[in-house]
C-alpha cells in the first residue's frame, strides 16, 4: 500500500519492476488497455509497452488517461491513449475506426474496465443493476465484438484476454457483477469457437483480491479482509493479473483459447468468501436459524 488515498503499485514501481517475459516480445505490436489507467490496466499497459508494444489506453476519464500518458512517455514507452466510455457502441465503433487509421493493426485487446459497487442483491435498484450490467458485460461485449469485426474485415488475427472475477463462489454484495462476469467467461467461450477460423483467441483471467485503487469503494473493514480471501493470507498485485493477461494474451498462449485463468492465491478453493462483509444471520453460530424462514 502506498498511502492513505492509494493502493497497490505506482508508475514508479511499474517501471521497474521485473517480469518474467522476454524484452522485445512484442516489437511490433499494437495492444489497447481498457480501463488502461486503473489499477490492473495500468500494470498492464506498462508491461505491454516495456516488452515493446505500442499500448493505447482507454477510460473514461481523460486526465487519468493523460497522466500515464505523461509517466509512460518520459521512460520512452510508446503509448496513446483515448477517452471512450464502454457503454457506448457507437463511441466504441468510432474508436476501433481511428486505431485503424492510425495504426492499420491491433494484436491484444486487454478488456480492464470495469467495476461495481458493493450491495446486498435484494437492495439493487434498477439503475444500479444496469450500471453493473452495462458496464461489465455488454460494455465488454462491445469492445469485443467491434475489433473481431476489424480483425475479420482486415483478415488480421487477433487475440482478446477479457478481466472478470472469479465467479465459483456466492460472494456477499456483489452479485451483480457476478452475474455479468459470468456471462463474459460464457461469451468468450462461445466467440472462441465461433472466432477461431478467424484467428482469433478470446481467454479470461479472474483476478482474486489484487491491491489497486478500485479498492476505494470499498471500507477500510472490507479491505482488512481481503488477504483473509485466500490460503495465501495476502492479497495479490497488478503485476500478477498483468502477466496472466500476458502470457494468455501473447505468443506463450498460441494455443490456449476459450479459456479462464483464475488468479486468486487459491482463493476458489478457500472457504471464507465474505468478502464485502459478513451477513448478520452468519456471524455466530448462535445465531444460526434463529429468525430465518426456514420454507417449511
Ligand atoms: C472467492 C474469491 C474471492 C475473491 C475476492 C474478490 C474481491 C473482489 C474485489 C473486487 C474489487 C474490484 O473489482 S475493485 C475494482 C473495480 N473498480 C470499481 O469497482 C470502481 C468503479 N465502480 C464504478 O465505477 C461503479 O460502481 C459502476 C456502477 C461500475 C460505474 O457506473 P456509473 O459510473 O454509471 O455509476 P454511478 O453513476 O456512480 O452509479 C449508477 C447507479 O448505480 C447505483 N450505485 C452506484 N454506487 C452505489 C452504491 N455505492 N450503493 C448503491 N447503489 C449504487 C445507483 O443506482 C447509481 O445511480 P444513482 O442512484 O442515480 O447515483
Ligand atoms: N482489484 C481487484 O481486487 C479486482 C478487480 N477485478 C476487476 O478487474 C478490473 C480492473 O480492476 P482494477 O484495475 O482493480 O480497478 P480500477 O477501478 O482501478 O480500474 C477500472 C478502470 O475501468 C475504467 N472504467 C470503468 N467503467 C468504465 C466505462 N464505462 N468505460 C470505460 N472505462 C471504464 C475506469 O476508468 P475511468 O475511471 O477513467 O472510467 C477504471 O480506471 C475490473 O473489471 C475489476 O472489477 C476483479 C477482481 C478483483
Amino acid at each position: 500500500m502506498t498511502g492513505a488515498e492509494s493502493f497497490g503499485l505506482t508508475d514508479a514501481d511499474l517501471a521497474v519492476k521485473p517480469t518474467v517475459y522476454a524484452p522485445g516480445m512484442f516489437d511490433g505490436k499494437v495492444a489497447l488497455v481498457s480501463g488502461g489507467a486503473g489499477g490492473i490496466g495500468r500494470a498492464t499497459a506498462w508491461l505491454l509497452a516495456r516488452l515493446g508494444a505500442h499500448v493505447i489506453i482507454s477510460g473514461r476519464s481523460e486526465a487519468k488517461i493523460a497522466g500515464l500518458i505523461g509517466a509512460m512517455r518520459e521512460t520512452g514507452l510508446a503509448c496513446s491513449g483515448h477517452a471512450v466510455d464502454i457503454r457506448e457502441p457507437e463511441g466504441v465503433a468510432a474508436f476501433f475506426d481511428r486505431i485503424w487509421d492510425e495504426h492499420g493493426q491491433l494484436d491484444l485487446l486487454v478488456n480492464s474496465a470495469g467495476g461495481q459497487f458493493p450491495q446486498a442483491a435484494i437492495d439493487f435498484s434498477v439503475k444500479g443493476w444496469n450500471a453493473v450490467i452495462n458496464t461489465n458485460l455488454n460494455g465488454t461485449w462491445f469492445m469485443m465484438q467491434a475489433a473481431a469485426r476489424k480483425w475479420r474485415d482486415a483478415g488480421q488475427p487477433g487475440s482478446i484476454v477479457n478481466v472478470v472475477v472469479v465467479t465459483t463462489h456466492g460472494l456477499h454484495g456483489v452479485a451483480h457483477t457476478v452475474a455479468a462476469r459470468a456471462g463474459v467467461i460464457g461469451l468468450s467461450r462461445s466467440v472462441a469457437v465461433e472466432w477461431a477460423p478467424l484467428g482469433i483467441r478470446v481467454n479470461c483471467v479472474a483476478p482474486g483480491a489484487i491491491e489497486t485503487d478500485g479498492w476505494k469503494v470499498y471500507t477500510p473493514q472490507v479491505r482488512a479482509a481481503y488477504p483473509m480471501t485466500n490460503p495465501m493470507m495476502r492479497a495479490g498485485d497488478a503485476w500478477d493479473i498483468a502477466e496472466a493477461s500476458v502470457y494468455l494474451g501473447g505468443p506463450a498462449g498460441k494455443f490456449i483459447t476459450g479459456e479462464l485463468l483464475t488468479v486468486d492465491g487459491g482463493g476458489q478453493l478457500w472457504g471464507e468468501t465474505w468478502t464485502t462483509g459478513k451477513p448478520d444471520y452468519f456471524k455466530g453460530a448462535d445465531s444460526r436459524g434463529a429468525d430465518r424462514p426456514d420454507g417449511d
